[in-house]
């Protein structure tokens, strides 16, 4: 396996100009698209009522595909842990790093990562990552997981255990958005069996950000994302031919809609087209979660959202072809 070039290591070169493979051709480059002022993401706060919650995030998830949650019930505490052993992880020597690298070309997606480029049409992000697996308990494989720091899995265990019931709530209130029964989208990814992995995103400060992206513009093949951030701006959403910039809110998570969700749906709630700018002075960090049907859930339009107005708007597959079909960017 060929080792990468880490991000991290570049910048930490002290580089004055980017190398060519991180230049953007000029219309993706931020300073060309910027973020339109004037407009924010909704904020929706889950101490309000069910009646008002439903409301407020199927009209979030079918205008925007977005929304910021408050309220959630995960302690400030526990989210300033787990940046906090993401952070340390991040700061280890390399070669200690190294020792968790992935190999996506073989199958091996968890560890540690950056994406690689052979030929310079093809550009890269600004960007190393950590991916794992973190729910359910038949799909962890702690081996993968940073032993450094030694409090990683303590810490990553308790956010899930949180996490799971924040999903939960999601995934009934927007069950309801549909008018359907609230476990019905839970069942429709797998119930009990429902995967949630984790990836950290290191975004290092960038020499010359206006040129560069950390990740570029995409829609997650979840069926939901729920993210935060170390609190540094970079992350945008597309609504209506525009980039809108989500707003930092200590200790809010950024919820998104993913692909699955858009099917599952027949196309009310949308899959959010979204990406991440880097920055010159600070470090920025993220931590999506991506809430994922098993790979052998068959996902398309729900029959009882089918009707003759309202025709299928995408075929059905099992999720293991929709992730083959989209990692080599083949039509659904
Ligand atoms: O860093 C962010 O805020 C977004 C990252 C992202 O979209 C992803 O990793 O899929
Ligand atoms: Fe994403």
């Amino acid at each position: 396996m060929e080792i990468a070039t880490r991000v991290q290591t570049l910048a930490l070169r002290g580089l004055r100009e980017l190398p060519a493979e991180f230049i953007r051709p000029a219309n993706e480059r931020p300073e060309n698209s910027k973020a339109i002022e004037g407009t924010s993401v909704p904020v929706i706060s889950l101490s309000q009522p069910t009646d008002v919650l439903v409301k407020e995030m199927s009209s979030a998830c079918s205008e925007w595909g977005f929304f910021l949650i408050t309220d959630h019930g995960i302690s400030p505490s526990l989210i300033q842990r787990l940046q906090d052993v993401g952070e340390q992880f991040f700061q280890l020597p390399q070669e200690e790093k190294e020792k968790y690298a992935n190999d996506p070309s073989s199958g091996m997606f968890e560890g540690y990562g950056t994406k690689m480029t052979r030929n310079l049409e093809q550009k890269v992000e600004w960007v190393d990552y950590f991916f794992h697996f973190i729910w359910p308990l038949s799909k962890i494989n702690y081996a993968i997981w940073p032993q450094n720091p030694p409090s990683y899995r303590e810490v990553t265990d308790e956010y899930t255990q949180e996490l799971l019931k924040v999903t939960d709530k999601l995934l009934e209130l927007l069950s309801l958005g549909l008018g359907l029964e609230g476990e019905k989208l839970k069942s429709c990814l797998g119930g009990e069996k429902l995967e949630l992995e984790l990836k950290i995103n290191f975004y290092p400060p960038c020499p010359q950000p206006e040129l560069a992206l950390g990740v570029e513009p995409h829609t997650d093949m979840s069926a939901l994302t729920i993210l935060f951030s170390n609190n540094v701006s970079g992350l945008q959403a597309w609504k209506d031919g525009n980039w809108v910039a989500v707003d930092n809110i200590p200790n809010a998570l950024f919820v998104h809609v993913g692909d699955q969700f858009e099917v599952l749906s027949n196309g009310k709630y949308k899959s959010a087209l979204h990406r991440s700018l880097v920055n010159k002075e600070h470090l920025r960090m993220s931590w999506p979660v991506f809430c994922v049907p098993p790979l052998d859930a068959v996902i398309g339009p729900l029959p009882s959202l089918i009707n003759e107005e309202n025709l299928p708007k995408y075929t059905s597959k099992t999720y293991e072809e929709y992730r083959y079909r989209k990692f080599n960017k083949l039509p659904q």
